[in-house]
This record gives structure tokens, C-alpha cells and sequence, in this order.
């Protein structure tokens, strides 16, 4: 039996929501205040798993974070119990509250960078926890993840989670966003490609968006997660793209295997990029998609390349994307010759997912590869594994606790901050978690 690849998807939060709180990302600033809902925001994010897991890829759930977060309202001076605290927040500091109440746990690409164990000098698996420093809703992740991430990994023997870099910019980490592997088959050693926007010793920055990933934190990702220095490769996203709305990597490259699937102005010095990759992996095989074919704010508007790139075992690849795609005349015709060409993809698969979408999410964002060997699968918590009944309780609960519109006002309404609680005591069950919730404690 061989190392698979296992995705872990985000399952969206009660408290989802558009708050604008993302500048540098334009779906997050177009949709600010516009009409949320939770119930098929969760719906369509489970219905992609339930379709993957059917079609025969290993599948897995990352429940959502208690929300609004009160400990975090109480450290910036909000006080009394936590219905006050929520309340004078509201009245106060609605964009503050909106902040603590952000559902954006569920793009779990930015949970943590992971390295399987072919990479590692220990021969564990290792997870470190993404610091997300760039933006305060993201960054007030951390701490829950860390939790979240250990009682789906508890195993010492095969896993290590390591907890964020330093809470600074200088360290600004966005998890597997800006993390690419490639290679053979899953259970051998990959060469690890970090992407970094910005190098703060060379001073490389663009000049109107943040540029969220530092070197010095890709580098520090790489030691904690003891990848062997002989698989290491660190290379910087063009920053003109990212001046153009690619606040991650996986806004305009995918990689599965030997395939690295991307937009010719994804990286600085690209060719010299490809052709170290030519040396470092075995039949290396890059599909760049010219601006001619599609522009850059093309690959924006679409989420092109925040696609899942999903293997067969027969060696053949199935695309996995946002229907944004297929709304595009020219990203869907491109598509189409893409199949008709000789490259190792041989299907499409769309899906909806426009209320994670309206925020900046696609298919690539709400998921964590995690390649596991058999042994490795059998010390993960059993309960997160997508199948038919986990699907049909995760419904059924979505269905019993889930409003089906919510705006920024709503989230001052004391009733919200009880439900979700009510809510993630009933998940933590399903999910056999343990008291992994600040409310648990
Ligand atoms: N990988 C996709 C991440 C999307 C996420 N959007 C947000 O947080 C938007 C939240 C809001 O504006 O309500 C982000 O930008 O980090």
C-alpha cells in the first residue's frame, strides 16, 4: 500500500460573513457588506467533499473555531460578560466584531504548512501552524488551529505540530497557500517549493498590496518542519501580481505531482524557476497558461488556479474547480484544449462555491493536503473521515443550527454567540474531539 494524499477541508463556520476585512484580495473588498449564507456556504463546502470522497479520494473535515471570539473582544478592552462584551463591541467597533466573528477558519490552505514524512530528517510528519500576521481576523487563528489540528493529529509518534512563528510582520506565514510539493509517487521524497511576496533584508515588496508570506518565514517553516535540506526550494511570487489581487500562491499556480500548473507571470525569474525544476524532479511537467490566453485578472475573476489537481491511480489527473471557471468564455475554452493536449489531466469537475468564492476562497483554499502512508492514516482521529454518515450527520446538523442569512448587524445578537456554542458542543461530539473549545474550557 502506498502514501496517499488525504484532503482536509474547512468546514465553514455559523458566523460566515462579508466584511471587507481582506485588502489586497478583491472579492473580500467587492462583497463588504453584502447578504451572507452560512447554511449553503456549509452545504456547498460538504457537498464538494462528499463528491470527492465518492469518486474515490481520501477525504477529512476541519471543524470551524468558536466565533465571535470574546477572549479576543476582552483584549482590546471590551468587558462584562460576553454577551456585554459582544454587545459594546457592536455599538463600538462593529468592524472589531466582525473581525472576532470572521468564519475565515474554514480556508484551511492557510491552517498550516505540512511536510510528509519522505521529506522529514525524523521521518514524522510535521504541521506548523500558519501565524496569518497580515491581517488581525486571520491572525487570531492561530492559537485554535494549533488545538484543532492536535486532536486530528494526536499521534506523537507519526505527527508533529509545531505552534506559529512570532506573531510580526517579518515573519508573515500563510500556511500551504505558499507552499508547492512536487515529485513521483506521494510516498517519495518530494522537492519542497516555499513562495515568499516579500523579503524584508532585499526590501522586495509590490507597491499596492501587502505581500502577505516573508522568506524568513518560509525558511523557518522549513526548519521547524525538519524537510531535508536537499528537497528545499525557496522562489518569490511576481510582485506585480499580486498588485493585481494574487494575495497567495494558490491564486495563480497549482501543483500535483510532477505537473505545476500556472499563469507564465506567477514567479520572478520564471524560466531559471522551471528549469531547476526540470533538474530537481523527474519527468517535470509545467503547464503555463500564457497572458494571451487568459490575463491575469482574468485568473482573478475566475480562480483559475485555485483548483484542486487530484490524482488517479492510473496516473491521470481530474481538474477540481470553482464554477466561476465555467461562467468565463475564455478560461473554459482554454480549459477544454487543455484536455484535448498531452498532459496527464483528462477531467473537469466543477462546483459551487460562491459563498466561500465571494470572499476570495476556492476549491483550493478550503482544503489541506496531507500525504499519509498507511500507518499514518490509521493514527488520525477516525472521526474527521468524510463518508456517507458523517456527510448526513454534518447535514443534519448544518440544517439544525445554521441561519441562512446573516449581515455584519446581526452579529451583535447574543442568540448568535449561544447557538454557535450549542452548535460546536454538538460537532465536537460528532467529531470526537474532545473540549477543544475556549467555551469547553
Ligand atoms: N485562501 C483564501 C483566503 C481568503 C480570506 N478571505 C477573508 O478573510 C475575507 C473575510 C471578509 O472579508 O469577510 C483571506 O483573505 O485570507
Amino acid at each position: 500500500m502506498k502514501a496517499r494524499e488525504v484532503n482536509f477541508d474547512g468546514l465553514v463556520g455559523l458566523t460566515h460573513h462579508y466584511a471587507g476585512l481582506s485588502f489586497g484580495n478583491e472579492a473580500s473588498t467587492k462583497h463588504r457588506f453584502q447578504l451572507s449564507n452560512p447554511r449553503l456556504a456549509a452545504k456547498q463546502g460538504l457537498l464538494k467533499m462528499k463528491a470527492l470522497a465518492d469518486a474515490g479520494f481520501p477525504q477529512a473535515v476541519i471543524p470551524p473555531q468558536e466565533r465571535p471570539n470574546v477572549a479576543v473582544l476582552r483584549q482590546l478592552g471590551f468587558s462584562g460578560s460576553d454577551e456585554q462584551v459582544v454587545e459594546k463591541a457592536g455599538s463600538q467597533a462593529p468592524q472589531l466584531l466582525s473581525a472576532a466573528s470572521s468564519a475565515s477558519s474554514m480556508w484551511v490552505a492557510n491552517a498550516a504548512t505540512v511536510a510528509p514524512s519522505a521529506d522529514t530528517l525524523d521521518g514524522k510528519v510535521h504541521l506548523t501552524v500558519a501565524n496569518l500576521n497580515n491581517k488581525f481576523h486571520r491572525a487570531t487563528e492561530a492559537v485554535a488551529t494549533e488545538r484543532l489540528l492536535r486532536a486530528i493529529f494526536p499521534s506523537e509518534t507519526h505527527f508533529c505540530v509545531h505552534e506559529a512563528l512570532p506573531q510580526v510582520g517579518m515573519f508573515g506565514d500563510e500556511g500551504a497557500a505558499n507552499h508547492n510539493r512536487l515529485g513521483g509517487d506521494y510516498g517519495e521524497p518530494g522537492t519542497q517549493l516555499f513562495i515568499y511576496g516579500r523579503d524584508e533584508f532585499a526590501r522586495h515588496a509590490p507597491s499596492h498590496y501587502p505581500a502577505r508570506q516573508t522568506l524568513a518565514a518560509s525558511q523557518a517553516v522549513a526548519r521547524l518542519n525538519q524537510v531535508n535540506p536537499g528537497q528545499l526550494l525557496f522562489a518569490r511570487q511576481n510582485p506585480a501580481v499580486i498588485d493585481q489581487g494574487v494575495f497567495h500562491n494558490d491564486v495563480i499556480a497549482v501543483s500535483n505531482r510532477q505537473v505545476l500548473f500556472c499563469h507564465e507571470h506567477a514567479f520572478v525569474e520564471q524560466a531559471s524557476l522551471l528549469a531547476c525544476l526540470h533538474e530537481r524532479v523527474a519527468g517535470f511537467m509545467p503547464l503555463e497558461v500564457p497572458e494571451s490566453a487568459v490575463t491575469v485578472k482574468e485568473v482573478v475573476e475566475s480562480y483559475l488556479f485555485n483548483s484542486q489537481l487530484l490524482s488517479r491511480d492510473d496516473g491521470s489527473m481530474m481538474l477540481v474547480l470553482p464554477q466561476e471557471c465555467r461562467e468565463n468564455e475564455r478560461v473554459w475554452r482554454y480549459l477544454n484544449q487543455l484536455l484535448q493536449e498531452d498532459n496527464p489531466i483528462s477531467e473537469l469537475r466543477v462546483f459551487d462555491l460562491r459563498e466561500s468564492m465571494a470572499n476570495g476562497g476556492g476549491p483550493a483554499c478550503l482544503r489541506l493536503r496531507v500525504v499519509l502512508t498507511p500507518e499514518e492514516m490509521c493514527a488520525v482521529n477516525p472521526a474527521v473521515m468524510m463518508n456517507d454518515t458523517l456527510f448526513n450527520r454534518l447535514n443534519d446538523w448544518v440544517d439544525r443550527y445554521y441561519r441562512d442569512r446573516l449581515t455584519q448587524a446581526d452579529l451583535v445578537d447574543p442568540q448568535l454567540l449561544r447557538e454557535g456554542r450549542e452548535a460546536l458542543e454538538a460537532l465536537s461530539a460528532i467529531l470526537q474531539l474532545g473540549p477543544v473549545y475556549p467555551f469547553q474550557r
